[in-house]
């Protein structure tokens, strides 16, 4: 258990906009502009070292203050315990509040890929492509893993888990789907299966709900999701176009002189 903190507010209180209890809310806001947090779904959580800043459950996300703001340490968490997190000790708890429902899943990127930042949307363009994959599924194909390749913004992604450098151009980029349930925290054991099957993966669709991408820190988690965001769109007018998703266009060798 983690030693109580003098002052727990101190853990929230900061002038730096870079801060997490400053950036959580600062970020969500700019998210709810995009149709990611709108209507109190989706959110994101930041990690600096042990400490996870989480926002609450069920508010507003983007009206979001610092002061709404939820601190844990991550190494104080009983790991046979992660999914109930009513029995979750903070070292700082707002007055009013739960914590969010999306925590024991922001937790798993955070343990099972060090990842310092993880955001959860319900854009419109992720749950479109889930539901694609689950109509093309009817013509027996493979309902449970979105695929593109030969795109340009495919190269704002990270090759992967522990790897340096990006994904190329002709990559394919692969992105695991997991099945929704009634209750989010319920997700957890389908989200941490995902990541061992794709160990590679920023990323996990939820059919019917949206997707949680992480990243490194946070400029790599929103950029990542920023990259995603994109290419679900794309892929939703592609497939509108009539336009496959996987192309075998030829390697254009450079010509240097
Ligand atoms: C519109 S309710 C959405 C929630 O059930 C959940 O999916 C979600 O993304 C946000 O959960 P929350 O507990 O408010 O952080
Ligand atoms: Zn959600």
């Amino acid at each position: 258990m983690a030693a109580p903190v003098d002052n727990p507010d101190q853990l929230i209180t900061s002038s730096d906009p870079e801060h997490p209890a400053n950036l959580i809310p600062s970020l969500c806001a700019k998210f709810w502009t995009l149709g990611w947090v709108t209507g109190t779904g989706g959110g994101c959580s930041i990690r600096d070292d042990d400490l996870v800043y989480l926002a609450p459950s069920g508010v507003q996300k983007e009206l979001m203050k610092p002061t709404d703001i939820y601190v844990l340490s991550l190494k104080a968490q009983d790991p046979s315990n992660r999914h109930q997190q009513l029995q979750r000790t903070y070292l700082r708890s707002p007055p009013v509040y739960k914590p969010s429902q999306c925590t024991p899943l922001f937790l798993a990127a955070f343990t099972r890929r060090n990842a310092g930042c993880c955001i959860h949307t319900h854009s419109h363009w992720a749950v479109l492509v889930t539901l694609l994959l689950e109509a093309k599924a009817n013509n027996n194909s493979n309902s449970s893993v979105f695929e593109i390749n030969n795109i340009e913004q495919i190269k704002g992604f990270g090759r992967g888990f522990q790897k340096t450098g990006n994904l190329g151009y002709h990559d394919t980029l692969r992105i695991p789907v997991i099945e929704n349930t009634p209750h989010e925290e319920d997700l957890t054991e389908y989200l941490e299966k995902a990541m061992d099957e794709f160990p590679d993966t920023y990323a996990v669709l939820v059919r019917r709900h949206g997707v949680y991408v992480w990243g490194d820190n946070v400029h790599k988690a929103k950029t990542q999701c920023e990259s995603l965001d994109y290419l679900f769109q794309l892929a939703v007018e592609m497939h509108q176009l009539g336009l496959p998703w996987i192309s075998n266009i030829p390697q254009i060798a450079p010509q240097r002189t």
